[in-house]
C-alpha cells in the first residue's frame, strides 16, 4: 500500500512523511513497539570511528524514532539501551554509555515535555551511577503528567534476572500467605515483573541483522510480532519504522490476532 505512495527515497521531505503517516494510520497501529537498537559499534567500525561515535549517532536516532512514534499514535515505545551483560564492555565505553541518558535528556527533555511524552525506565536502578539515575528520575518527574507516548528505556535490564526475581517475590508472598498456589497463574505472575500493569509488546524490531533476543523481555514477547532488519541502528530512519509497521499491519490482516 505504501509502495504506491511517492518514492520512499525522499521521505526526508516532511510533506511526504506526513502523507505516509496518514496512510499507515488508516490501519491498526501497534500500541507497544519494542526495539533492540543494535549495530552502533559496527556502524562506527565501518567508518574507522571509535565505538562511542556509533552510540552517539544512535542516540540521535532515538530522538527521531520517538517523534515519529508519537506522531503515529504508538502508546508505548520500549528501547533496549543497556543490558545487564553490557557491564562487561571496556570501562571507557561503559562510562560513555552511562553519560548518554544525561546528554539525551539535557538536549531533548524540553522537546519531550512539549510533545506530551512520558519518560519511564525499567531495569536495575541500584547499579546505575548516581549521575545517570538522577538525570532519568528528573526526566520521569518532569514528564509524569504527560499522557502521550510512553518512552520506556530498558537500562541495566536483563530478562532472566527479572523472571528469577519475580519467582523470589512470589515465594516470599506465598510464605506470607499473600498468594496461594491456586492464585498463581500467568496473569498474576506478570504482576511480579518490572513490566507490571503494562501491555506486552505488539511488535519487536531488532536492527543490524542479529536474529536473537539477547535476554530481552523473554516473558513479555510470547505473542509479539518480530521484525528483523540488517540496517544498523544509526542508519535506522523513518522509512524503516514505517516499513516495520506496514509489515505488522499486513500480518494482522492475514492472520489476525491468532
Ligand atoms: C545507556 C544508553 C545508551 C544509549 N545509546 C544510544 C542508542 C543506541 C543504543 C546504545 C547507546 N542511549 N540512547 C538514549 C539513552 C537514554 C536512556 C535513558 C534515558 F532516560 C534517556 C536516554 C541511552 N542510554
Amino acid at each position: 500500500m505504501l509502495d504506491k505512495m511517492k518514492p520512499w527515497k525522499n521521505t526526508k521531505n516532511s510533506s511526504v512523511l506526513r502523507d505516509k503517516i496518514e496512510v499507515i494510520k488508516e490501519q491498526t497501529i501497534p500500541a507497544h513497539v519494542a526495539i533492540i537498537m543494535d549495530g552502533n559499534g559496527r556502524w562506527a567500525k565501518k567508518r574507522a570511528l571509535p565505538r562511542i561515535a556509533g552510540h552517539h549517532e544512535g542516540m540521535k536516532v532515538v530522538r527521531k524514532m520517538t517523534k515519529l512514534a508519537n506522531q503515529l499514535g504508538i502508546k508505548r515505545l520500549t528501547l533496549y539501551a543497556f543490558s545487564t551483560e553490557n557491564w562487561k564492555r571496556p570501562k571507557t565505553e561503559v562510562d560513555y554509555l552511562m553519560k548518554l541518558p544525561e546528554e539525551f535528556l539535557g538536549t531533548f527533555l524540553p522537546e519531550l515535555v512539549e510533545e506530551n511524552v512520558r519518560v519511564e525506565m525499567m531495569g536495575y536502578k541500584e547499579s546505575l551511577p548516581s549521575h545517570t539515575l538522577k538525570a532519568i528520575e528528573r526526566a520521569m518527574n518532569a514528564t509524569k503528567g504527560n499522557d502521550g507516548l510512553v518512552l520506556n528505556f530498558a537500562l541495566n535490564y536483563g530478562s532472566r534476572a527479572e523472571i528469577v526475581d519475580g519467582v523470589k517475590r512470589v515465594l516470599d508472598d506465598y510464605k506470607r500467605g499473600i498468594i496461594s498456589e491456586e492464585m498463581l497463574n500467568e496473569d498474576s505472575f506478570s504482576t511480579y515483573l518490572m513490566t507490571k500493569n503494562t501491555p506486552d509488546p505488539d511488535l519487536l524490531i531488532r536492527t543490524s541483522g542479529e536474529i536473537r533476543l539477547s535476554n530481552f523481555m523473554l516473558w513479555q514477547l510470547a505473542y509479539t510480532e518480530f521484525w528483523f532488519t540488517d540496517v544498523l541502528w544509526p542508519d535506522f530512519n523513518e522509512d524503516h519504522l514505517l516499513e516495520a509497521i506496514e509489515v505488522y499491519q499486513n500480518r494482522q490482516r492475514r492472520f489476525g490476532g491468532v
